[in-house]
């Protein structure tokens, strides 16, 4: 298969190391300073193009590879105001998969977080806050996973109804409280108090092979494919 990878950052060099490990040979590199080389020309023989930049730039690009009829693997967050104008594109005939976390623990852990939201909806002593380590150098906040995690506990747990990334004194907002710390890759906990305990549940990426992977894997998934895709439809969660 024949990739293009759009961001040449942290995540598009660990991508270029996995997808030519699984065979596929990488026939365009964009980043910021030859931005203008990605024109629909330029991916004529592209079979799927994998887009790890930046907020601001995710969805100009995205336009380019439906311009050319490629389809999009993209893990940039931050960029989810324009999901509905990427679900029309899909709808008339563009290819797209995205997910917020493209690592297999995180995407288990996103059905746990769930499971345990729904297992708490009855026992009103138990209040839930969520915590998510990331980096330095990250751009948005609260950090996309986190957000997949708020809704999952927001569509199972009766008594939340919303997010913010504060502390919260309201029954009905579940608190994200962001850090940023050195190099760290991705950490997500979930805590459920109540004035006699906790119960807590963590994912802690030890490095980003494991989102490289998943978004390779997204990739494989993707040639001559029409619509949205996310990892539900990859793993068959
Ligand atoms: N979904 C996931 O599993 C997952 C995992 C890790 C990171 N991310 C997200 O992926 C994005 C990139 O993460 P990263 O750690 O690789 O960041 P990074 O800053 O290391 O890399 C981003 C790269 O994009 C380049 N870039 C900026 N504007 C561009 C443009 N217009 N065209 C092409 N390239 C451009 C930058 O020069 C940089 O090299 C972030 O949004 C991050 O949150 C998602
Ligand atoms: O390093 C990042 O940036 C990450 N971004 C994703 C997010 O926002 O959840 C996934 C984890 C790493």
């Amino acid at each position: 298969m024949k990739i293009a990878l759009i961001g040449y950052g942290k995540m598009g060099k660990e991508i270029e190391q996995i997808a030519i490990d699984r065979g596929h040979e990488i026939g365009l590199i964009i980043d910021q300073e030859n931005q203008n080389d990605l024109i629909p020309d330029k991916l004529k023989d592209i079979d799927v193009a994998i887009e790890f930049t930046n907020p601001k730039s995710a969805f100009d690009n995205y336009q380019i590879c439906f311009e050319a009829n490629v389809p999009v693997v993209s893990g940039t967050t931050g960029w989810l105001d324009k999901i509905d104008l990427v679900k029309e594109r899909c709808q008339s005939g563009n290819g797209f998969f995205y997910a917020s976390n493209f690592s297999l623990g995180v995407n288990l852990f996103f059905e746990l977080n769930k499971k345990l939201a729904k297992l708490m909806a009855p026992f009103s002593e138990y209040n839930a806050d969520m915590e998510e380590i990331h980096h330095i150098h990250k751009l948005d906040s609260p950090s996309g996973t986190a957000i997949t995690l708020a809704e999952g506990i927001i569509e199972n747990h009766p008594r939340k109804t919303k997010w913010i990334e504060a502390a919260s004194t309201k029954e009905d907002e579940l608190s994200i409280f962001a850090k940023r710390h050195g190099a760290v890759p991705g950490t997500h906990s979930i805590t459920w108090h109540s004035e006699v305990d906790e119960i807590n549940i963590q994912h802690l990426a030890y490095s980003r092979k494991g989102f490289a992977l998943g978004a390779v894997l997204a990739a494989e998934f993707m040639p001559k494919k029409k619509g949205f895709f996310g990892m539900k439809d990859l793993l068959n969660l």
